[in-house]
């Protein structure tokens, strides 16, 4: 007797004809569903869940059940869904990471087994991985060093890759590199799943980091790795050490500078203030601080201007003030670029002082503290864009994930502008309605989050088999999702997509990113087949990448 498929990915769309064939009959429910029927019964669960929690926890075993149906539903309803398998609640689910857990998700390399890391790549159970999000646990979101707990980040940032680029859930791989940590509470939980131990000196960690690309080149030489949330300094240095021998990128540096650089385009359009006077002040010098700031300044020099003057319109702070050459302490590395030296041998310690010194026309938030964009530094902004002319508007981009870590609320920054705020958040904030006398006025916010152009930047780099990937490719990244808005959207005076088209600006990000691969030497796709796109143009390459990225059907 055959024995039954036991393959459910279409769930209760089967047909009776598949049914009897794959000995399904009887197994599940007689009813024959539609994917809206489905899907729609689904949302109702979600939708009657009380907590971000329950609803992250339906979703994840659907994810399990049905792929086809958990991916149907994220890609049509992102704006809903993506907060549950995103930030803000993979931020929540991280911390409880360890108490939620029922089965594995993800590859858990500890250090402690240094020697068996090619034989735990190959136990992945999908062959071939084409895209691996690796995270130390360090630096999760802005909630610091959550250890093994982390691998919710790795885990959900893949499950954008499948809903807003295409790539088929089982060639996804998510990683936890267990190096230790420094999280007592961690530490002292009896669930904790991770290592019990302090996180091992940085040397050591570098060592198991070169390690395991090593291994993991070797094992799956075609895959992409993206670096996710490790504490900046071994950021900054992990992109040094490997960019040039591998095919990776970090996302926090190179993802959230790519993104901001794409909003920030989109943003001086709308201000008023000319790009050339335009002064830039970023609260937070970290891996996204500093790495949103480059790539800034690689926009300015692209557009004529010297290094140094592109880099003296920004001004770093962090938590002992503005970033300069003689503050008095030992600036890490990933700082002294961005360091001033036209203070005068002067401190300035707040960012009130900074606000009042600099005058800035946009104010980035990348701190990881919730509410330091307060009143009064947000009313300073506005005056000082105010003084510049009649019209003009500030820039404000509070960046910090989870929402519990934004800089300012939406809310707040549209009533301290009087409504004129050009406004980006790393999380999502719900649109703010004001009732003025007799009629209501709506504002939109933007969300300004690396999912706009991650997706997109590892799709490019994987179907263009690009053997690095390159600073241009990052740079076209942002300059394709600038271009990405649609008619709708420019007339609501948004700066990124809607979230609901996240999946249109991907499938252009990766075009682009595919065509810089080709124009830096990297991508090894046979030269006909780039000479054939070239006769046809975008409209080829776009059909070429619908016809390989996953669309689930139910
Ligand atoms: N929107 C997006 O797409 C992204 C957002 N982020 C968010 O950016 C935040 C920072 O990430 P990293 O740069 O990697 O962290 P990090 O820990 O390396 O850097 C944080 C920086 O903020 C400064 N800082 C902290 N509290 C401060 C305060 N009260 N006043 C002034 N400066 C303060 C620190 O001195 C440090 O320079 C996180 O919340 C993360 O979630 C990161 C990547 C992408
Ligand atoms: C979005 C992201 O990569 C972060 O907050 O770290
Ligand atoms: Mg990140």
């Amino acid at each position: 007797m055959a024995t039954a498929d036991l393959s459910y990915r279409q769930g209760l769309s089967f047909t009776p004809e598949q049914r009897i064939s794959k000995n399904l009959t009887g197994l599940i429910p007689h009813v024959m569903e539609d994917s809206k029927k489905q899907c729609e019964r689904a949302l109702k669960m979600i939708r009657t869940r009380q907590t971000g929690i329950d609803k992250y926890l339906y979703l994840s075993t659907l994810k399990r059940e049905n792929v086809d149906l958990f991916y149907r539903l994220l890609i049509d309803h992102a704006k809903e869904l993506m907060p549950l398998v995103y930030t803000p609640t993979i931020g929540d689910v991280c911390l409880q990471y360890s108490t939620l857990y029922t089965r594995p998700e993800a590859l858990y390399i500890s250090i402690k087994q240094r020697k068996s890391i090619r034989t735990i790549l190959r136990n992945w159970p999908y062959a071939n991985p084409e895209i691996c999000v690796v995270t130390d646990g360090s630096r999760i979101l802005g909630l610091g060093d959550l250890g093994v707990n982390g691998v919710g980040i790795p885990i959900g940032k893949l499950a954008l890759y499948t809903a807003a680029a295409g790539i088929r859930p089982e060639k996804t791989l998510p990683i936890v590199l267990d190096c230790g940590t420094a999280n007592e509470t961690n530490l002292k939980d009896p669930l904790y799943l991770g290592l019990r131990a302090k996180r091992v000196p940085v040397p050591e960690q570098q060592a198991f980091m070169d390690e395991f690309m090593e291994a993991a080149a070797d094992v799956y030489p075609d895959m992409v790795v993206q670096f996710e949330d490790f504490e900046s300094e071994k950021a900054f240095n992990y992109l040094d050490r490997y960019r040039n021998k591998y095919k990776c990128f970090n996302d926090d540096i190179q993802g959230t500078g790519a993104v901001v650089l794409a909003g920030y385009i989109g943003a001086v359009n709308l201000s008023g203030v000319p790009i050339e006077e335009q002064r830039l002040v970023f609260m937070g010098a970290g891996s996204a601080g500093v790495g949103v700031a480059k790539q800034l300044v690689e926009y300015y020099t692209k557009r004529g201007l010297s290094e140094q003057a592109a880099k003296d319109k920004f001004w770093l702070v962090d938590t002992k003030g503005l970033v300069t050459k003689d503050r008095g302490d030992k600036l890490a590395d990933h700082k002294k670029y961005f360091a001033r030296t036209d203070n005068n041998g002067h401190q300035f310690r707040t960012l009130e002082e900074v606000i009042e010194y600099v005058k800035p026309t946009a104010l980035v938030g990348l701190t990881a503290t919730f509410g330091v964009f307060t009143e009064s530094v947000v009313r300073a902004l506005k005056a000082s864009v105010d003084a510049g002319g009649l019209g003009r508007r500030p820039i404000l981009f509070p960046l910090s994930n989870p929402l519990s870590k934004a800089e300012c609320t939406f809310e707040q920054a549209v009533t301290w502008t009087d409504g004129t705020v050009i406004f980006a958040s790393g999380s999502p904030f719900s649109q703010f309605t004001v009732k003025v006398s007799d009629h209501a006025v709506t504002y939109y916010p933007n969300q300004g989050n690396n999912v706009y152009v991650f997706p997109g930047i590892g799709l490019g780099a994987i179907l263009a088999k690009a053997s690095r990937v390159t600073d241009n490719m990052i740079y076209t990244s942002a300059a394709a999702l600038a271009g990405s808005l649609n008619a709708d959207e420019i007339h609501k005076g948004l700066i990124y997509p809607r979230i609901e088209r996240v999946r249109d600006a991907s499938i252009i990000v990766a075009r682009e990113v595919m065509k810089a691969a080709r124009r830096d030497g990297v991508s090894q796709l046979a030269e006909e087949q780039w000479l054939e796109w070239e006769e046809w143009g975008d409209l080829a390459l776009d059909k070429y990448i619908k016809a390989r990225i996953y669309d689930p059907q139910l």
